[in-house]
């Protein structure tokens, strides 16, 4: 394949499906004037249509033998290359109202996902193809058996959208897993926000470590002196029936009544 010698590592599995790639660009909808970054561009399947469309664009790429191509391929008015792990990446300063996208490595992707939403006040959106089961999650409501930390942590953040899925039978080498396109668009600074992001991320954590449990007992000892009642929360209730908004306020109240630090 392009002489290329997919590197499991780095978790490469390239599209070779143009209706797939089509479809993922028509989704982006990419205008001349975006500030779009690319993370993990590898053989340029998405890299390319989407200069079609843009003057200028940033990638991220890990691998060096990549990047290098990459850069002999594009010249650099038309092509930024950040040879980096994009995990490392400060993205607020490759600009503001970024649109990322990409198909990602998927050996890495909650890591990323959660590295990403650090920087969500300079995004615009983001749509990536990920394993379809980590977007189930992502997406999931409470109730159902996908709904996770992932979903909880992310949708506090950003309203998500699952585009469609796409077969293994589209990359080369194919994955093992059935994979999905995501739209992910910040929420704006009207969002319910806990008053301690770092109270919000422990509890939320505590809670689904034992997710079957009763979340009264999942919490131990921080769920000692709290009024369920006044939180409209049943005693009875299991992590995983919790809205984003209910985990902001029992945060909130751990953090008030200083159960939990900032
Ligand atoms: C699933 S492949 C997708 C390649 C290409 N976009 C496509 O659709 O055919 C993932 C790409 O991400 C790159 N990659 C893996 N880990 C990375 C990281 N930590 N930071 C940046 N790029 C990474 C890989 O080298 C590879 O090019």
């Amino acid at each position: 394949m392009s002489g290329h010698q997919a590197r499991k590592r780095f978790g490469q599995h390239f599209l070779v499906d143009e209706a797939v790639v089509e479809s993922i660009v028509r989704a982006i909808a990419p205008r001349p004037g975006d500030a779009m970054v690319e993370i993990g561009p590898g053989l340029s399947a998405l890299t390319r249509p989407l200069l079609q469309a843009l003057p200028y664009l940033t990638v991220v790429e890990i691998d060096r033998d990549l990047g290098e191509r990459l850069r002999r391929e594009y010249p650099e008015e038309r092509l930024r290359v950040v040879q980096a792990d994009a995990l490392q990446v400060d993205f607020a300063a490759l600009g503001e109202g970024l649109r990322i996208v990409g198909n990602l490595p998927y050996n890495i992707s909650s890591p990323l996902l959660f590295h990403l939403s650090l920087f969500a006040d300079v995004v615009r959106d983001q749509h990536f193809m990920l394993q379809k089961e980590v977007v189930d999650r992502m997406v999931a409501l409470p109730g159902s058996g996908d709904y996770g930390r992932l979903s909880v942590m992310l949708q506090s953040r950003y309203a998500m959208f699952k585009l469609f899925d796409v077969p293994p039978e589209a990359f080369d080498p194919p994955p093992r897993v059935q994979s999905s396109v995501v739209r992910m668009k910040p929420l704006g600074s009207s969002r319910p926000q806990p008053s301690s992001q770092a109270a919000f991320e422990s509890v939320v954590a505590k809670a689904f470590a034992q997710r079957r449990k009763m979340l009264r007992r999942a919490l131990g000892d921080w769920a000692k002196g709290l009024d369920w009642d006044a939180l409209g929360i049943p005693d009875t209730a299991r992590a995983e029936e919790l809205s984003v908004a209910q985990f902001i306020a029992l945060a909130d109240q751990l953090y008030a009544d200083g159960v939990l630090r900032g």
